[in-house]
């Protein structure tokens, strides 16, 4: 069956990092691209879909940035607290979805703030993919590179078979209950979850992999931005 409709959802985006590895003199989210912050773009690739039913923005709490941009009177986005790691943040924004009345069975797209490369291609391909799944899941890069497991020397142990090695990008879909419920015990159950796929695999599921593009990067490192600000450019 070939779905016209694509399927209507809710965005939480955690925005409460620190961005450490950035080495920047603010939370990599609030650095410049392209004449605006990177978060202020992450959030563009949502906020005009026709679909979106709500948005809710996780910040740190007492974050003295977000004030300070247009999009903080935006009354599409919802504002929740962020929490210690990624995952503590992820849940406060599935709570704040509860107060918006999101229901058991509604899709909730999860996205990195830093990731603001996330094409509308993408984005929709994952909407038809998953508008029928069972589970649901998330954009996937299939690794194409050499993979080397490290030994403690430092030095090569072993070359990993890479041919069902996928990278987990976001943004990661699943159903508001089941991600709520296993989101919350897996953390309870102090489950280190780096990404919501995983703790619904703890949950038993399998998520679905979702083959997007390799440059819709987080941007983690001073080079992921130089290389996107070059690539972006021609945007201002
Ligand atoms: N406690 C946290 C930690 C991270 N994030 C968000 O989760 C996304 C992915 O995390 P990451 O790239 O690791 O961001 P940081 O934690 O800020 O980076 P670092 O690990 O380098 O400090 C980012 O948009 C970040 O803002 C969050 O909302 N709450
Ligand atoms: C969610 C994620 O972007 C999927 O690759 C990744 O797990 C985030 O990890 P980070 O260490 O919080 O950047």
């Amino acid at each position: 069956m070939t779905r016209a409709v694509l399927p209507a959802f809710w965005v939480v985006i955690p925005a409460a990092g620190v961005g450490s590895r950035m080495r920047a003199d603010r939370p990599k989210q609030y650095l410049q691209l392209a004449g605006r912050t990177i978060l202020e773009h992450t959030l563009d690739c949502f906020l005009d879909h026709p679909q979106l039913k709500g948005l809710v923005l996780c910040l740190s709490v007492g974050d003295p940035y977000w004030p300070e941009l247009p999009g903080a009177s935006d009354p599409r986005i919802q504002r929740a607290d962020g929490g210690n790691e990624r995952a503590d943040s992820v849940l406060s924004g599935l709570l704040r979805l509860l107060e918006l009345g999101a229901q058991e069975d509604d899709w909730v797209l999860v996205h990195d703030a830093a990731r603001p490369n996330l094409s509308r291609h993408d984005l929709d391909q994952l909407l038809l993919e998953l508008a029928d799944d069972p589970v649901g899941g998330l954009l996937a890069v299939p690794a194409r590179d050499t993979l080397k497991r490290a030994g403690a020397d430092g030095r090569v142990a072993e070359t990993v078979d890479r041919s069902q090695i996928w990278q987990a990008y976001t943004p990661q879909m699943f159903h508001f209950a089941a991600l709520h419920r296993a989101l919350a015990d897996a953390l309870v159950a102090g489950v280190a979850v780096t990404d919501e796929a995983s703790a619904l695999e703890w949950a038993g599921l399998a998520p679905r992999l979702v083959e997007g593009r390799a440059d819709n990067l987080k941007i983690t490192r001073p080079e992921d931005l130089d290389w996107l600000r070059q690539r972006w450019s021609n945007k201002v």
